[in-house]
C-alpha cells in the first residue's frame, strides 16, 4: 500500500512541484500550517522523485528528494551527530526485502531488532550537562537545528534535572496529546488566536513559538541517547556499546519518558515474524492512543549491527519506518447537522465533502457538542482536518484556519429541539431536548396530531408533552384509549376542554387512510406518498400484504424505499392492530384495491404493471388522468383549505397533485397573486381554472 505517486508532465511542471514541496515543508515544520495534508504532500515528492529518475541532469537544486525536512528548515546550532529522517516501508514484503539489505550490510540475519511507535510530532535533542536540561535544539536539516531552550520546563518528560548528574544528549518526539492539543486550541482561540489543524502542527507552532501571553503543554518521548563531547570516558563507551532497548531502559532511568510508559511500549524482537506480529499489535492499538502515531520504527536493536549497518545522509540504514495508512486529511465542512439521540442529547455532525481515508469515503464527522465548535471556531465552508483511525467514528480535528477565503459562514445553533420543537437544555456541555427520552416519542405524536395529519383539534405540543410526561401514553394507539377520568386529572384541563378533546379524538378516528398512514411516520413517505399509498391499496390490510415488489408499483416508489417501507409497516405491526381495535378507520374513501397479480416475467411485467397503473387510474373521478398544480389563494368553497387538503382532494379526484409547473401539468388551479407559475402556465399553453371553477368540478368531493 504505497502512496500512489503525482503525475508530472514536464520540466515546468516539475519546478512547479519542486517549489509547491518546499513551501509545504516550510510552513510543515515551522507552525504546522501546510496546505497539505501528509498524503497530498508525499504524493507530490513521490512525482518529483519519479520525474527525477527519468531526468537526472535536469533535477533542480532546491528538490526535496533526499533531504532531512525536504531541504525546507535551517538552523544555527550544530548537531554532534546528523540528526537524520528515516526511509519508509509500506507492507510486510518491503519490510522483509529491508530485513535483507540489512544482513547484507551487517554481514549476518540481524536476530535482535526493537520495534517502536512512530510517535507524530517533532523530533528535538535535548542536551544535558552534569543532569541539568542546558539546551533544546530543533532537527533542522540533519546537520544544525534551531535552539528552543525556551520551551525547556514546558515539556512533560523532559524534566530540568535528571535523576543521575550525567552529561548526555537524549533525543525525542515532542508531541500533544489529544487532550493537549484539545487545550492548546481552545487557549490559543481564546486568545484570539487560529487553531491548530492538528496536534502535529499545534506541537511544531507551540514549541518554536517564543513570548506567548501563555504556554500549552506538551509531552515528550525519548527514542535515543549519546554522549557529549563533555560526557565521561566510561559513559561515554556504555552509551556506545549498549544496545538501543538498554539505553531506552537507561534514559527511563533517568527519569525521562519513553513510550514504556504507554500501552504501546518499545520491545524486541528476534525474527521477520516477531517483528510483524508486533507491527499488527501497535497498528490495532492505534485508534485508542491518546497521541498519534504514523507508523511503527524498527531499529537494529544491537550496537554492533547498527556500526556495520551505518547511515545515509538522510536516514539511517539500521532503522526503518513501516509506515501506516494516513489518518488524517483536509476536506471541506459542508454543512452542520443537529440529530437528537435516544436520551434527547442534541448532538451536532459534520457534513463533510466525501474524502477517503484509508480506504473508507468519509461523509460524515462527529463534532462532540456545540462548545467544542465554538472552542474550534469552526465555520461552514472552512477546510478542515478530519481524524479516522480504524472504526473509530471519524472526527473534525479542527479547521485549517490558514486556507480560509473569508467566505465561511459561522455556524448556526438550534434554538429549539430540532426534533420535537421543545425548548434546550443548555446547561451542560451536551445540549440536551427539554423532553429527554420523551423527545422521539413527543415529535412522532405531535406530528401524527397536525394537521396534515390527523388533524386533532386540542392536541398541540404542550398538551402531548403533559400526557406523554404524565404517563398516559407512550404510542399513538394510547390516544384513543385515553379516558375522562385521566383528562381532567392533568393540569389546565378542564370539562370543556376534555370533552373537546376527546371529540377531536372520536372524529380524527374516521380520517383517511392516507392520512392515518401518514400519522405513522414511515421514514420516507411524506403526505403525498401516504396518499398514493392508501390509493393504490385503498386498504391497511392491502397494504399490509404487499411485499416489497407490489410496494414498487406504487409511483415514486423505487427499489430501494420499497423494502424499508415493507420492513417499517411489519415493525409497526402491533401498533397498527391496537389502532384497528381502537377503531380507526383504515380505508381510503374513493379508492379501489388493485386486482390481483397475475405472476408475469419480463415485458409481460412491464404490460402488467402498466395495467395495473391504468386500472388505479380509471376508477378515477373527474380528475382521472390529470396532473394537477393549485397555486395562488384560494377563495370561495376552497378557501379554508391548506395546500395539503387542496392536494389531497386533487388525488381523491383522480388527479395527481404537483407543485411544479412543466409540460407534463394538465391543469394549474390558478387563485389570486398566483404569479410566476401562472406566468409559466400561460405560456406553456397550460389549461387554466378559477378557484371557483375548480370547486365546481370538484363538487362531489367537497363536504
Ligand atoms: N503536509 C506537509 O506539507 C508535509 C511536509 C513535509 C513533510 N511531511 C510529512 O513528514 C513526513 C516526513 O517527515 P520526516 O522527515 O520528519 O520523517 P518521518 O517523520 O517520516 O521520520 C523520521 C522521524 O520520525 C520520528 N520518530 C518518531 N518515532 C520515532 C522513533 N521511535 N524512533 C526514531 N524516530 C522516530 C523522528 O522525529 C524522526 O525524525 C512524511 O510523512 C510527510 O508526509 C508533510
Ligand atoms: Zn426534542
Amino acid at each position: 500500500m504505497t502512496t500512489p505517486a503525482a503525475v508530472i508532465m514536464d520540466a515546468a511542471a516539475y519546478a512547479q512541484a519542486v517549489e509547491d514541496a518546499v513551501t509545504a515543508s516550510a510552513a510543515y515544520y515551522a507552525d504546522g500550517t501546510s496546505a497539505l495534508d501528509d498524503e497530498a504532500y508525499d504524493r507530490l515528492v513521490r512525482g518529483i522523485a519519479a520525474w527525477e529518475a527519468d531526468h537526472p541532469e535536469q533535477v533542480l537544486p532546491g528538490s526535496p528528494t533526499g533531504k532531512v525536512a525536504g531541504g525546507a528548515v535551517e538552523g544555527d546550532v550544530p548537531h554532534t551527530v546528523a540528526m537524520l529522517s528515516l526511509d519508509n516501508v509500506f507492507s510486510p514484503e518491503e519490510f522483509t526485502a529491508w530485513t535483507a539489505s540489512l544482513a547484507r550490510r551487517a554481514g549476518h540475519e540481524v536476530e535482535r531488532f526493537s520495534v517502536e511507535p512512530k510517535l507524530d510530532g517533532l523530533a528535538v535533542a535535548a542536551r544535558y550537562t552534569k543532569g541539568r536540561l542546558e539546551r533544546l535544539i530543533t532537527r533542522g536539516d540533519g546537520t544544525a537545528g534551531e535552539d528552543v531552550s525556551h520551551a525547556i520546563g514546558t515539556i512533560e518528560g523532559l524534566p530540568v534535572e535528571l535523576a543521575e548528574p550525567v552529561t548526555v544528549e537524549v533525543r525525542g518526539e515532542v508531541l500533544m496529546t489529544t487532550a493537549q492539543f484539545e487545550h492548546a486550541n481552545e487557549v490559543r482561540t481564546a486568545h484570539g488566536g487560529q487553531p491548530f489543524a492538528n496536534p502535529r502542527g499545534a506541537s511544531a507552532g507551540s514549541l518554536r513559538a517564543r513570548e506567548r501571553a501563555y504556554t500549552v503543554a506538551m509531552t515528550f518521548f525519548g527514542y535515543g541517547l549519546l554522549p557529549l563531547p563533555g560526557t565521561d570516558t566510561a559513559l561515554a563507551t556504555r552509551l556506545a556499546d549498549e544496545a538501543h532497548s538498554e539505553l531506552m531502559a537507561r534514559a527511563a532511568a533517568y527519569g525521562i519518558n519513553t513510550t514504556a510508559t504507554t500501552a504501546v511500549p518499545g520491545s524486541t524482537a528476534g525474527t521477520v515474524t516477531e517483528v510483524l506480529d508486533r507491527v499488527r499489535e501497535i497498528a490495532a492499538l492505534r485508534a485508542e492512543l491518546p497521541f498519534g502515531i504514523d507508523g511503527i520504527v524498527i531499529k537494529a536493536d544491537l550496537a554492533a549491527d547498527q556500526r556495520a549497518a551505518g547511515s545515509g545522509s538522510r536516514a539511517p540504514r539500521w532503522a526503518i519506518a513501516y509506515k501506516l495508512p494516513a489518518v488524517e486529511k483536509i476536506t471541506r465542512l459542508l454543512e452542520v447537522e443537529w440529530n437528537v439521540g435516544r436520551t434527547g442529547i442534541i448532538a451536532p455532525r459534520a457534513v463533510l465533502e466525501p474524502v477517503e481515508i484509508d480506504g473508507a469515503t468519509i461523509t460524515y464527522a462527529t463534532l462532540h457538542n456545540p462548545a467544542d465548535i465554538t472552542r474550534r471556531d469552526l465555520r461552514l465552508g472552512d477546510r478542515v482536518m478530519v481524524h479516522r483511525a480504524g472504526d473509530v467514528i471519524p472526527r473534525v480535528e479542527a479547521p485549517v484556519a490558514h486556507l480560509r477565503t473569508g467566505e465561511e459562514q459561522p455556524i448556526v445553533f438550534p434554538a429549539v429541539c430540532p426534533r420535537c420543537g421543545a425548548g434546550i437544555d443548555t446547561g451542560e456541555q451536551r445540549w440536551r431536548c427539554e423532553n429527554g427520552r420523551n423527545c422521539h416519542l413527543v415529535a412522532a405524536l405531535s406530528y401524527a396530531a397536525g394537521r396534515d395529519q390527523l388533524d386533532i383539534e386540542g392536541l398541540g405540543h404542550t398538551r402531548v408533552v403533559q400526557l406523554v410526561d404524565a404517563g398516559l401514553v407512550t404510542d399513538l394507539a394510547d390516544l384513543f384509549s385515553l379516558t375522562r377520568e385521566q383528562l381532567l386529572g392533568l393540569e389546565r384541563m378542564g370539562e370543556t376542554s376534555t370533552d373537546n378533546l376527546l371529540a377531536a379524538l372520536e372524529t380524527a378516528k374516521g380520517r383517511p387512510l392516507a392520512r392515518v398512514l401518514c400519522a405513522l411516520g414511515i421514514r420516507g413517505t411524506g403526505r403525498s406518498m401516504s396518499r398514493r399509498i392508501a390509493r393504490h391499496f385503498a386498504t391497511m390490510d392491502h397494504i399490509r400484504a404487499a411485499d416489497a415488489e407490489a410496494m414498487r408499483r406504487v409511483e415514486g416508489i423505487g427499489t430501494e424505499k420499497a423494502p424499508s417501507i415493507v420492513a417499517e409497516l411489519a415493525e409497526l405491526a402491533p401498533l397498527i392492530d391496537r389502532l384497528v381495535a381502537a377503531g380507526v378507520n383504515m380505508t381510503e374513501p374513493g379508492a379501489t384495491p388493485p386486482a390481483p397479480e397475475e405472476p408475469a416475467t419480463g415485458e409481460q411485467a412491464e404490460d402488467t404493471r402498466g395495467g395495473a397503473e391504468a386500472a388505479e387510474e380509471s376508477p378515477g373521478g373527474p380528475l382521472a388522468g390529470m396532473t394537477v398544480v393549485v397555486t395562488g389563494a384560494m377563495t370561495g368553497r376552497l378557501e379554508k383549505l391548506s395546500r395539503n387538503r387542496m392536494n389531497e382532494l386533487v388525488e381523491q379526484a383522480g388527479g395527481r397533485s404537483s407543485s411544479s409547473v412543466s409540460r407534463k401539468t394538465t391543469l394549474v388551479v390558478a387563485g389570486e397573486g398566483a404569479g410566476s407559475k401562472r406566468a409559466k402556465a400561460e405560456s406553456l399553453g397550460i389549461r387554466l381554472a378559477t378557484p371557483e371553477e375548480f370547486a365546481a368540478l370538484l363538487a362531489d368531493h367537497l363536504d
